[in-house]
């Protein structure tokens, strides 16, 4: 900032000060009294301050200038660094759920691996994370979030290290199961540590960011994958133990970063509390922040003294009740839109399109990886922008139309599907099921057949249904498409899961359109709004649940993927998924409150009403509520009423 600019923002910040005068100590004082016997009434106060305030331009700009001031030195680099080294986690989650599909297509020939065997190194660890996700609720409570965090890059590191020298499919389970239990962990502890250590303006963007590092995990799992898909022997090994690195990175960063302020207090370690409330808020005074945390630990103490187990607490109260069911919707719907399956079966979809070299499916499914990172960072730039209310509306909207793009093409590729020109003589008998289908789409949706063809110019010829090969997909069990080499000038391709067709690019349409939307809102949005939505004696315990929640739906979308296709076909199978984003559409209109900008202690009141009316309070800006600092002195923003600067 200029000299003179920053006069002026001076000049202007101390006639602020000024008008706020003696009326705004004694109002300061009202509302202290006011904030110990609880914080409702500030929300309304602001509601009707916020309305004169914008009857007056000229306090606008004081309010703004004073509001970049306030910006600009309450962001120390420190928050950055605790968030980017928690966020680590979230690298984690996202390499080790990405890698696994590429270094599977390499294992599966060297250890000789069923599909029985392909499917469990998959779920398995999916399935742990559920688990340890859950148990993760009391860890975080009992221990505290650093030591969790610490635990999570140990399992990483020893997961890593098992897989990376694995000798047969057992150690590699274990191996697996061990990574699952470090992600379930990391999942629900990252984003309630950096929601605890951010200022309130800046929470949304830092925990989004988490879900950056998750794609961003995935992306390099998919980069990683292409370039060790070229070693023969043992590429797996470098795949699977590469993630030692940023786990050992987090691990020693972690030594030395503090636990959570709000953990802190909520112990009674009220003396570390503040010094690392401070440490994290750089220049910045904290005890109005200070004051409100513990305030609001001493009203839920007061408040909590019925006993019984947390979650039945938070069962028999109605605002953690309403939160429960508001965060485990989000998980779940993020789950039942199909992410997964779009991302797992991209390379299939990639095919439909007329991809049909296997390594540049590889690379593309790279680049469909790099979608979903690049398009999440969009999201981080919006969340602070739009509130996490209108991008989780926007995106899931836009992911439901791109869902029956999807099934639109698929459900048009099987209209015009090929027919079987060709049936070549069975070497296992004249009954097998797959030479008697005389479309691709029935044959494609038998999961023991393929469609072996040839190209002439755009048609298609020659065209047969083979049974697979019982050991790799990648080929058929005998004749012209027995060997994997693919199609190159006239020879015969092997269509596994598609048929060839001139609607292809349909899919290819709405796997973009899918990611573009989905990636921004519905990606973080849920991680995001579950770290914020339980006052603090409920956070733990409610983002185990919804985690838990959101890796159970993960498991069972991806493990029914192939069986929903089977009775419902391809199409029908996308179709129900837009379905159910339809249903999530209804549920997040209804019952998903704006929390941006709040302080976290103030979020419990937003579900103080009936549930799924706290979606019409968003329309309410008149609640937001924002405290800056001038010259050093903490006030509210709504004390810059018209009576103040008559
Ligand atoms: O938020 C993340 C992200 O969207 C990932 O791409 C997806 O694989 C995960 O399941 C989800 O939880």
């Amino acid at each position: 900032m200029s000299r003179k600019a920053s006069d002026n923002v001076e000049y202007t910040l101390r006639s602020l000060s000024n008008l706020m005068g003696e009326k705004k100590r004694r109002k300061q004082q009202q509302e202290e009294a006011a904030a110990a016997a609880g914080e409702r009434s500030l929300i309304a106060s602001a509601e009707s301050c916020t309305s004169i305030n914008s009857q007056s331009t000229g306090a606008g700009d004081l309010e703004r200038a004073a509001r970049k001031q306030f910006q600009q030195d309450v962001t120390p680099a420190f928050v950055y660094v605790v968030s980017v080294f928690s966020a680590l986690g979230g690298f984690l989650f996202g390499y080790d759920t990405g890698v696994v599909s590429g270094a599977m297509l390499l294992l599966k020939r060297e250890m000789n691996l069923s599909a029985l065997w392909q499917e469990l190194l998959v779920s398995s660890t999916v399935g742990a994370a559920a688990l340890s996700a859950l148990a993760g609720g009391v860890l975080n409570g009992v221990l505290g979030r650093r030591p969790c965090i610490l635990m999570a890059s140990l399992l990483f590191t020893a997961g890593a290290v098992i897989l990376a020298a694995a000798r047969d499919k057992e150690t590699l389970l274990g191996g697996r199961v061990v990574v699952g239990l470090g992600i379930g962990i990391a999942s629900m502890t990252v984003p309630v540590y950096i929601a605890e250590a951010a200022p309130p303006h800046l929470r949304g963007r830092l925990v989004t960011i988490n879900t950056l590092f998750i794609t961003g995990g995935q992306f390099s799992a998919a980069v990683v994958d292409g370039a060790f898909s070229y070693l023969a022997r043992d590429g797996w090994r470098y795949m699977l133990g590469l993630s030692a690195v940023p786990a050992v990175l987090q691990f020693l960063g972690f030594l030395f970063l503090p636990e959570s302020p709000r953990w802190l207090i909520q112990k009674g370690q009220t003396q570390k509390a503040r010094r690392v409330l401070s440490q994290i808020r750089g220049n910045q005074t904290i005890d109005e922040e200070y004051d409100s945390i513990k305030n609001s630990i001493d009203e839920e103490e007061k408040e909590g003294a019925t006993g019984g187990p947390i979650i039945y607490r938070m069962l028999i109260y109605p605002p953690t009740r309403r939160a429960l069911i508001v965060g485990c919707g989000l998980q779940m719907f993020q789950q039942l839109a199909g992410i997964n399956t779009v991302m797992y079966y991209s390379a299939t979809i990639l095919q439909m399109s007329g991809v049909d070299d296997d390594r540049l499916a590889i690379w593309l499914a790279a680049v469909t990886a790099f979608t979903n990172f690049s398009f999440t960072l969009l999201g981080v730039w919006l969340v602070e922008k739009l509130g996490r209310r209108k991008l989780t509306l926007g995106s899931l909207t836009g992911t439901t139309v791109a869902l029956f793009v999807l099934a639109l093409g698929f459900l048009l590729s099987a209209q015009v599907s090929p027919p079987v020109t060709f049936t070549p003589g069975d070497p296992s008998g004249p009954n097998s099921t797959c030479t008697q289908y005389s479309y691709c789409n029935k044959c494609m949706l038998d999961p023991n057949c393929g469609f072996c063809y040839k190209k002439n110019g755009s048609s298609i010829v020659d065209s047969s249904c083979i049974p697979v090969n019982t050991e790799s997909t990648d080929r058929a069990a005998w004749g012209r498409c027995m060997n994997e080499t693919k199609s190159k000038a006239g020879g015969s391709i092997w269509a596994y899961n598609y048929c060839p067709t001139s609607y292809s690019w349909t899919a290819l349409l709405g796997l973009i359109l899918y990611l573009v939307f989905f990636a921004p809102g519905m990606g973080p949005m849920p991680w995001t709004v579950n770290s914020e939505i339980y006052p603090l004696w409920a956070r733990s315990t409610g983002n185990a649940c919804s985690s838990g929640v959101n890796w159970i739906c993960n498991v069972l979308i991806s493990l029914t993927f192939l069986h929903t296709a089977e009775y419902l076909t391809y199409y029908g199978a996308f179709f129900l998924y837009a379905g159910l984003a339809c249903v999530g559409l209804i549920f997040i209109y209804g019952c998903l409150p704006e929390t941006k900008g709040k302080k976290l202690e103030e979020i419990e009141s937003l579900f103080e009403s009936r549930l799924c009316t706290c979606g019409a309070s968003d329309s309410d800006e008149g609640r937001y509520i924002e405290y800056i600092r001038v010259k050093g002195s903490n006030y509210h923003l709504s004390d810059n009423d018209a009576s103040d600067v008559e």
